[in-house]
């Protein structure tokens, strides 16, 4: 989706304003953040390469509630690694600042922010039993005394389901279960909060599927705030409290799952998250007979009450028409509009069903088996109330 980066103005959980990046400041106050109760907040962070040339991240604002989890998305570079490595200390942000319990921390190293960071990769000790595994960081950097470092490693070991394996090499362990190994390290050091960077990449989906749960539910056990970085929209819709969706260095927007989900603040987290993706259409807003209007190549559909109040400057003008797949009725007779099927795609429960309507592709979701994929043409009705309105560069009109 070619479309400039569009950059968060506003700190609000339930619902960001955005503004496209190439206006020159932020109107973000960090005086209406004061007194939030964020346990962790990342104020104003920008991280660039190659003196400069490569900006990983700008105007990075995020508060984190104690106990709370987070997670950040966004595609390939958009700069969540980066984010997640200045807050662990782990990159030297170029400006901003982060907060842990009302402690400036920016200048600290890594080793003394009391955050533990979860790699990507599994890294654990291949000669060190399990025991002495997850001991590592005790022993390392506490001086705690050989009996309590042992009570630790075993009431971490039984949160995990690991007690019976203290003493395995992680070569007798399976990937979910040295996951869970390396999380202990980490969950030993009693830390302030949880930093993970896609620690189920490696893992297949089953296993991938089981350690969501396990995680979920060690992190709501445990009641430690979690920053949790994924490039997958599902995954982060299945674990996060909290959504940060980010694109080409700048968040677009923060919100629950069902926040992102249902309310999109710009064409950008419209089409990221979602599977299969809405249908965005390009129209163009007309007057009609009955009021206003979005005309595009294949339908001309009304606009609902709520839009016609937003979009009389826009007439003539070309608007995105954003709705969800599962928004479109297929098979309703006569139909609004009448579009070739393409192909049916079984989701397990549901079907995704392709269409196109006068060369424009649209998606819609049925019931299982309910579009029966003999049929080569079929009647269409969109649920306006439920769509969302876009300017050309991405802005949420309505
Ligand atoms: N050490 C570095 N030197 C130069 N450029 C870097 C460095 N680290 C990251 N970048 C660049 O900064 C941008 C953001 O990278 P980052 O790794 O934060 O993205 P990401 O969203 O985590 O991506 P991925 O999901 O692929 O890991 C990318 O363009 C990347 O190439």
């Amino acid at each position: 989706m070619s479309q400039e980066p569009m950059k968060q103005t506003e700190d609000n959980s339930s619902g960001n304003r955005t503004e496209r990046s190439d206006e020159s400041s932020s109107n973000y106050d960090s005086a209406d953040r004061s007194g939030t109760g964020d346990q962790i907040r990342v104020d104003g962070i920008r991280k660039t390469f190659n003196d400069g040339s490569v900006v990983a991240c700008d105007d990075v604002n995020i508060g984190i509630d104690e106990g709370e989890f987070i997670v950040l998305v966004g595609p390939s570079g958009c700069g969540k690694t980066t984010t997640l490595r200045c807050i662990a200390g782990l990159e030297e942000p170029d400006s901003g600042s982060i907060t842990v319990d009302g402690e400036d921390i920016t200048g600290l190293k890594s080793k003394d922010r009391n955050l533990a960071f979860v790699f990507q990769s599994i890294a654990l000790f291949p000669h060190m039993s399990v025991r002495k595994n997850i001991r590592f960081g005790l022993d390392m950097n506490t001086d705690l005394s050989k009996e309590e470092k042992r009570q630790r490693v075993e009431e971490v070991a039984d949160t995990l389901g690991l007690s019976a394996m203290l003493d395995r090499k992680p070569s007798a362990l399976s990937g979910g279960q040295q996951q869970r190994v390396s999380l202990g390290r980490a969950m030993v050091m009693e830390p302030a909060a949880f930093l993970l960077d896609e620690p189920f990449s490696a893992l297949d989906a089953n296993l991938r599927d089981k350690m969501r749960v396990e995680v979920k539910k060690i992190q709501r056990q445990l009641n430690t705030a979690m920053i949790f970085v994924t490039h997958d929209q599902e995954e982060a819709m299945t674990l996060g409290d909290k959504i940060v969706v980010m694109n080409e260095g700048y968040v677009q927007q923060i919100g629950t799952p069902y926040e992102v989900y249902n309310e999109p603040e710009n064409r950008f987290v419209a089409g990221f998250i979602g599977s299969p993706s809405p249908n965005l259409i390009e129209c163009t807003v007309e007057r009609t007979a009955d009021g206003l209007a979005f005309a595009s190549d294949f339908y001309t559909i009304p606009a609902t009450e709520k839009q016609v109040d937003r979009v009389e400057g826009y007439i003539g003008e070309t608007v995105i028409y954003g709705i969800r797949p599962e928004y479109l009725n297929l098979g309703t007779d006569p139909g609004e509009f009448v579009a070739d099927l393409d192909v049916v795609e079984p989701l397990g429960d549901r079907d995704a069903v392709h269409l196109s309507a006068n060369g424009t592709s649209l998606s819609a979701v049925t019931p299982q088996g309910k579009i029966s994929k003999e049929r080569d043409r079929i009647h269409v009705d969109i649920q306006t109330e439920e769509s969302w309105l876009f300017e050309e560069d991405g802005t949420r009109i309505v």
